[in-house]
């Protein structure tokens, strides 16, 4: 399969890359950064979460956060919604997505959101019926797709199970998640593969974190079967508060890199995104977790 000519990056920074952030980030600050990702180019953003705020309660100036974005013309904004009460809540804030999130693991799902995986699906049932009724897009996150931190290695027909149940209750894309970083680049395509069962490749994405290495090897895994929308964090931010020891995703920076490296589109500018990059970064008080940004970063002081 000849490699895609262009790939859509959703920056999912604001949401996975701040919700585990012990020290609370103003929603200023949650405001500025979807700025600078739009300035830099990013198409769509994923802006917040409205989830508990006693099990998230980074995420619990959503709406707020929300109200404060200055939308442009052409960038999608989306927030995760885990059931009826925050859809209810996120509609108000005119998404133009909502991600509803399930894993292939069962342990995961019930530390994660405190339902089976056959529960969470009806609870989405209604709220995705609701959502495309009101013309928001409605993506799919399957956590855990190669592994969890509880059960250990996930067998691919896990990941396909979950696909055909979003299939049926009306969910539109699913993104195979990552969700502790210890896919490779084969069982990274197994699991893709599963979700190709029921999607197609235009309605499928790579959500891949970090932990131990290998995010950059499994998107060009997930390019060589077609696969050309991934999700990806500015600054390399982030990691699931109820998946311990995980790192963040896939820094953005380091996904721009390796596609402008291989003449692949993206529409960003790299400089503008080692820019926001360096914002939040200065603004956490650490270092970004982007090699791409870093070396970047580092040449222009020079
Ligand atoms: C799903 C629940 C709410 C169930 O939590 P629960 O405790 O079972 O919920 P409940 O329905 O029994 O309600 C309990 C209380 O929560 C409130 N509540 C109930 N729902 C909401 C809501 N939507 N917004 C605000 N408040 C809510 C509700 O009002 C009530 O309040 P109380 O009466 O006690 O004051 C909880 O488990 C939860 O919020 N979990 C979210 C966990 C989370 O955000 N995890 C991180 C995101 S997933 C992720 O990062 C993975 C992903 C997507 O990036 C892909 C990957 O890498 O794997």
């Amino acid at each position: 399969m000849p490699l895609p000519s262009r790939v859509k990056l959703v920056d999912v920074g604001p949401r996975d890359g701040l919700q585990n952030e012990k020290q609370m980030v103003p929603a200023a600050v949650k405001i500025e950064l979807v700025q600078r990702l739009q300035n830099a180019g990013l198409k769509e953003i994923e802006v917040t979460s409205f989830v508990s705020p006693k099990w998230v309660p980074q995420m619990a100036d959503n709406a707020e956060v929300m109200a404060g974005i200055a939308r442009q013309p052409g960038v999608r904004y989306s927030v995760l919604v885990p059931n009826q009460q925050g859809f209810e809540a996120a509609q108000k804030t005119q998404p133009d997505e909502i991600v509803v999130f399930a894993a292939a693991s069962e342990a995961f799902s019930q530390r994660n959101i405190n339902c089976s995986i056959a529960e969470s699906i009806e609870r989405f049932r209604p709220v995705v019926a609701a959502a495309r009724a009101q013309n928001m897009y409605v993506r799919g996150a399957i956590s855990c797709a190669v592994g969890c931190p509880y059960e250990g290695e996930i067998a691919p027909e896990r990941v396909a199970q979950v696909a055909r149940l979003m299939r049926e209750i009306g969910v539109q894309h699913v993104g195979v998640a990552d969700t502790i970083g210890v896919g490779t680049p084969l069982k990274v395509q197994r699991a893709l593969e599963a979700a190709l069962q029921h999607y197609g490749l235009d309605e499928i994405s790579g959500h891949f974190h970090d932990t131990y290495g290998q995010a950059l090897a499994n998107t060009l895994a997930a390019l060589q079967l077609g696969v050309w929308q991934f999700d990806a964090s500015v600054a390399g931010l982030g990691g699931c508060p109820y998946a311990k020891g995980a790192t963040g995703n896939v820094a953005t920076e380091d996904v721009v890199y390796l596609l402008h490296g291989m003449g692949i589109d993206t529409g960003i500018d790299l400089e503008l995104l080692v820019d926001a990059g360096q914002f939040i970064s200065d603004y956490l008080g650490r270092k970004s977790n982007s090699r791409a940004a870093t070396a970047l970063w580092t040449k222009r002081l020079n």
